[in-house]
């Protein structure tokens, strides 16, 4: 897929732009804190419906404005289609086709991106919930209804927790029963989002280690494990085999989440372990191998997504080129050099490969204001 061009109105430190890409690469330069990934963010935020840097919508609308708007033109084979994000106060509206869509789930993943940003860095070293959410976002843009799924589980989660909270405060036996049927709404959830992500880390291991083996130029072996805080989760596992592990593993819990007063298991509290050549990533990897394969992660993602939603994704790159060194880059922009739509923010650009260089649209930004294409 390819975004033609990009509409900005009371985007961050955007009062209005529009600009219209190259289909091939487009280099964003410019100082630091002028809007280059602000830029890339507004792309992210149209085909995501949410921001890879802030869970706060309010923040994306410029200063004293009290509206905001991102609009794009996407091409893909079926044809070009308009989309359209407006952030208010009172929440968010998304159009496709300039037709209202009620649900998120009815818009995330009309258009696919990937981004790698510095923080993704950090995939492998921070913490379970930075895994989660790369988990959350990558399945959503493939699989809609994970989207609802998941916002189901967490008022769920909401409710049980506060149920729990009141229960280890006033051990009132009268609660039982709802503690009961809001452990079943939970379990049949939480069984859902574990079976869709167990079969989203399969996929993503079939692509990530032949990629984490070709940039550690054959040396490393990677493996992705999922970490259920529940159930063992195993190769080929039904739904209902799930379901059966988390009823067990919350009865064992039941009196330690009283006493706790929260829900002690579930998907919220799984991760990831990443293991090279057999040994913890996280715990025992070099910055090298711990960038290898938050880069292979991402390169997987590429090929995932093609292969589930039959077209390349756009590829958003936040001033990350220069934190790779010469083969990792080389590899990163060879695999996708003319199949894939690439943004690229950048500070200069002499760290960055100078044949891709020659094939892309350069804008200059600054304080909010781009400048036309040099070529
Ligand atoms: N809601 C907002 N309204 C107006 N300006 C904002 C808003 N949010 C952020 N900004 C401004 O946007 C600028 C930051 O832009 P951005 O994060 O895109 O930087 P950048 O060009 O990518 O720089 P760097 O290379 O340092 O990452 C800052 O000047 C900040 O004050």
């Amino acid at each position: 897929m390819i975004l033609e061009s990009i509409k900005l109105s009371h985007f961050r430190n955007y009062e209005s732009a529009t600009i219209t890409f190259n289909p091939s690469v487009n280099v964003f330069l410019g100082e630091n804190a002028q809007g280059k990934t602000n830029l890339l963010e507004a792309i992210y935020v149209l085909a995501m419906a949410n921001s890879h840097r802030t869970s706060n919508d309010k923040e994306l609308i410029k200063w004293d404005e009290d509206y905001g708007k991102i609009e794009g033109r996407l091409k893909k084979s079926s044809g070009t289609v308009p989309l359209e994000l407006i952030l208010s106060k009172k929440g968010k509206k998304v159009k496709v086709n300039h037709l209202e869509q009620r649900k998120l789930s009815q818009y995330v993943g009309v258009c696919n991106v990937v981004m790698f940003a510095p923080e993704d860095l950090n995939l492998v070293k921070g913490s379970p919930s930075g895994r989660r959410r790369f988990i959350n976002m990558e399945i959503g843009q493939i699989q809609p209804v994970y989207i609802h799924d998941l916002s189901q589980y967490q008022k769920v989660l909401h409710q049980r927790n506060a149920l729990l909270k009141d229960m280890s405060r006033n051990r009132n036996k009268a609660s039982d029963p709802m503690l009961a049927i809001m452990t079943e709404q939970l379990i049949d959830l939480a069984a859902e989002l574990t079976f869709r992500r167990f079969h989203f880390i399969t996929l993503l291991r079939k692509w990530a280690i032949p990629v984490h083996a070709s940039i550690s130029r054959g040396l490393e072996d990677l493996e992705i494990i999922y970490k259920s805080s529940a159930v063992d989760v195993l190769e080929d596992m039904e739904l209902s085999k799930i379901k059966e592990g988390y009823e067990e593993a919350f009865g064992r819990v039941r009196e330690r989440e009283i006493d706790r007063g929260m829900t002690l298991l579930g998907p919220h509290r799984d991760d990831l372990q990443f293991l090279v050549n057999g040994r913890d990533v996280q715990t025992f990897g070099s910055q090298g191998q711990q960038r290898t394969t938050a880069l292979s992660l991402k390169l997987a993602e590429i090929e995932l997504i093609k292969n589930e939603v039959g077209e390349y994704p756009l590829l958003l790159l936040d001033d990350v080129l220069s934190e790779l060194d010469d083969f990792r880059q080389t590899h990163l922009l060879k695999t996708f050099k003319e199949k894939v739509q690439t943004f690229v923010t950048t500070t200069n650009t002499d760290g960055i490969d100078h044949n891709m260089l020659k094939h892309a649209a350069s804008f200059f930004v600054a304080s909010g204001k781009i400048s036309e294409p040099k070529e």
